[in-house]
């Protein structure tokens, strides 16, 4: 049985990911809050983390934190020799460098959105984008209202599929009174409840209109698609991995 480490083990989804390891076992978890426990899961300071990764036997870490927790988790895993799967989400660019110099010692894994729906949503997109190469687009993501990244790394992982069929620049929200440029594509975040996470790209022109959208209706699926992911890694060579591996095995 494959032993998980996860960071962010006292959030939303750390939580999700415990309830969800069923053909893994979470042996020890890594967050800055002063609990020593979660659900009979130890919690480990991020400080502490390359001792407690040898200490617990660790495979596999898998991180749903924040940005400057996952790199000083990710610091940890290279300094013990344990895979990652990353799924915090708002890095920076030096934040992204520090986990691609990390995948040169371990195997790292990184998605924005670890449901199989939202691959296949992507793989559409970059069809339907090619496809319609005239029609405008507009992009929206709605998540709860303790989401403080926008947009989120999902609707920016579309966009990055988007960006590699068409040059249209991102604009973020709309106000005030000017027309609308063809190569623009508008991008909206809404924030609300506990909205689990829904992405809709619309294609508009030639008098018709194409919706492409998905929506998460609990953690879970995340937190069985990570846990695929990281089963999946261990044993494998260092290097920078990604989920359309794990989707398509
Ligand atoms: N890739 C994916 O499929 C998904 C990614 N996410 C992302 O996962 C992240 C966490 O989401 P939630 O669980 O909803 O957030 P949350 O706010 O409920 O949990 C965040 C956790 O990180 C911990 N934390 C804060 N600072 C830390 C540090 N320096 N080191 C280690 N842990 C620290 C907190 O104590 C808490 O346990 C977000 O970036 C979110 O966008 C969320 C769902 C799916
Ligand atoms: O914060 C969340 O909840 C989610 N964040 C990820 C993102 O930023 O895309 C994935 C999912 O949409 C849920």
């Amino acid at each position: 049985m494959t032993r998980v480490a996860v960071n962010g083990v006292t959030g939303q989804m750390g939580g999700a990911v415990i309830e969800a390891a069923t053909d893994s076992e979470v042996v020890v978890g890594f967050a800055t809050s002063d609990t020593d426990a979660v659900d009979g899961v130890p919690v480990v300071r991020p400080e502490d983390a390359a001792e407690a990764l040898r200490e617990y036997d660790v495979d596999v870490v898998v991180d749903f934190a924040v940005p400057e927790g996952a790199l000083t988790v990710a610091d940890a895993c290279v300094e013990a020799g344990v895979p990652m799967v990353v799924g915090t989400t708002g890095f920076d660019e030096d934040g992204m460098a520090r986990l691609k110099d990390a995948s040169e010692s371990i195997p790292l894994l990184k998605a924005t959105n670890f449901s199989q729906g939202i691959q296949v949503l992507q793989r559409l997109v970059r069809e339907a984008v090619g496809t319609l190469d005239e029609y405008d687009l507009e992009l929206m993501e709605t998540h709860h209202n303790r989401k403080v990244d926008a947009p989120s790394g999902t609707a920016n992982s579309i966009l990055d599929v988007i960006q590699e069929e068409r040059d249209v620049e991102p604009v973020y929200g709309r106000e005030g009174h000017a027309p609308r440029e063809d190569d623009e594509i508008g991008v909206f975040a809404r924030r609300a409840g506990d909205i689990r996470g829904e992405h809709e790209l619309v294609l508009a022109g030639n008098d018709e209109v194409l919706s492409l959208s998905h929506r998460a209706e609990d953690r879970g699926v995340f937190a069985a698609g990570a846990l695929d992911a990281a089963t999946w890694l261990v044993g494998r060579d260092a290097g920078w991995y990604d989920f359309s591996e794990v989707v398509d095995a």
